[in-house]
């Protein structure tokens, strides 16, 4: 199947840092198609050169090679006002305008059309309305931002981006302060927004397990490397996830979607249903017991919860996960290492 035109495309980049006559090289054979539409995650350990793609995709800072292309003409061809019409750009720092209240700052929005002195027109104003209905935040458009929890912020912060109004909208890790409910509800308001608004939302994320249930697209990024693309059910069965991992330390289980450390020591055998026999394991993982040579059965059974130690002739009941663990960890060592 033909993809749709790419609105943001780039083919074999380098990026780094300029300073004085010296260049400090951060990444390179980077190459990218962002497509309107979709949400587009972007991966990487710490340090890997995320941000530094952003502000190259911001005309921030200039590619030490190749050309980043916006609907097919050299972002460098665009001047910074042209480029704000176009890409919206919601970065890590918090805003600290204490006197602004949320509409206020969703207004800011539309300063690349209508400059810093520029009266907001009836099409602004319908914009920003837009933007604060899409969001969900009327409730708050009064309150000031020194007031909002870090998921009220994000939102207004969203809603600005949005009223800004750009084909392209990119955020960096806009969900890093929040609990597991806004992280979530964050996320899926811009999957929401990518379908909807036909908009090409990319998103720098460390939730791996999140940015699976929402994701379409994963940018994978990982040190001396090519950028991965695709999609994340493609990476996962492809077993590429693993390409962000210390694989002598963790792995992507892609049974479960998670990451596991990796097992050091062999089962015993297990009887029981796998949803109880998979956290069982985990514990046992966490507290490094390694029973793989007792010759150890144990049985567990859901609702109500019975578990059972056999060993030879004698058998042992416990009630829970952490009771089995103790009696365990009683008879065959003190389990730390
Ligand atoms: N202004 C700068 N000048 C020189 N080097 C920089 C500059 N900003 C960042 N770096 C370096 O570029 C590298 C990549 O940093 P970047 O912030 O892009 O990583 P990241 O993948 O976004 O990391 P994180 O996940 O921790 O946010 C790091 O080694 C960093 O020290």
């Amino acid at each position: 199947m033909q993809a749709s035109q790419p609105i943001l495309a780039a083919s074999n980049l380098s990026l780094g840092y300029q300073k004085s006559k010296q260049t400090k090289p951060i990444a390179d054979q980077i190459s990218f198609s962002l497509e309107k539409g979709k949400l587009t995650c972007l991966l990487g350990p710490n340090g890997v050169g995320k941000s530094t793609l952003i502000k190259t995709i911001m005309g921030q800072i200039p590619a030490i090679s190749g050309s980043i292309f916006l609907n097919g003409k050299p972002i460098e061809n665009f001047s910074q006002k042209a480029l704000s019409q176009k890409i919206s750009v919601v970065l890590t720092e918090k805003i600290t305008t204490g006197t602004l209240n949320v509409r206020q700052m969703v207004e800011l929005g539309r300063i690349p059309h209508t400059g810093w002195l520029g009266r907001l027109s009836g099409k602004d104003q319908q914009k920003v309305e837009k933007a604060i209905q899409t969001t969900h935040i009327s409730y708050i458009e009064k309150s000031p931002l020194s007031e909002l929890s870090d998921g009220q912020l994000q939102k207004a912060m969203i809603a600005r981006a949005l009223a800004q109004d750009g084909e392209v909208l990119i955020l960096d890790e806009p969900t890093a302060h929040l609990d597991l409910v806004n992280r979530y509800e964050i996320m899926r308001l811009l999957r929401k927004i990518a379908l909807e608004e036909n908009k090409a939302v990319l998103v720098v994320t460390h939730d791996l397990e999140i940015a699976i249930q929402t994701a379409d697209q994963f940018w994978l990024m990982q040190c001396g490397n090519p950028l991965v693309t695709g999609s994340p059910e493609d990476l996962i069965i492809q077993e590429k996830l693993n390409l962000l991992l210390p694989t002598d330390k963790l792995i992507f289980d892609k049974v479960s979607g998670k990451v596991q450390e990796l097992d050091v020591f062999e089962y015993p055998v297990f009887h029981g249903p796998q949803e109880i026999v998979d956290w069982f394991k985990l514990a046992l993982r966490k507290n490094k017991l390694d029973i793989s040579k007792t010759g150890l059965i144990i049985s567990l059974q859901l609702a109500p919860f019975k578990g059972t130690l056999q060993i030879e002739e004698t058998t042992e009941n416990f009630e829970s996960i952490e009771e089995g663990i103790l009696l365990l960890k009683t008879r065959f060592g003190k389990g730390f290492q």
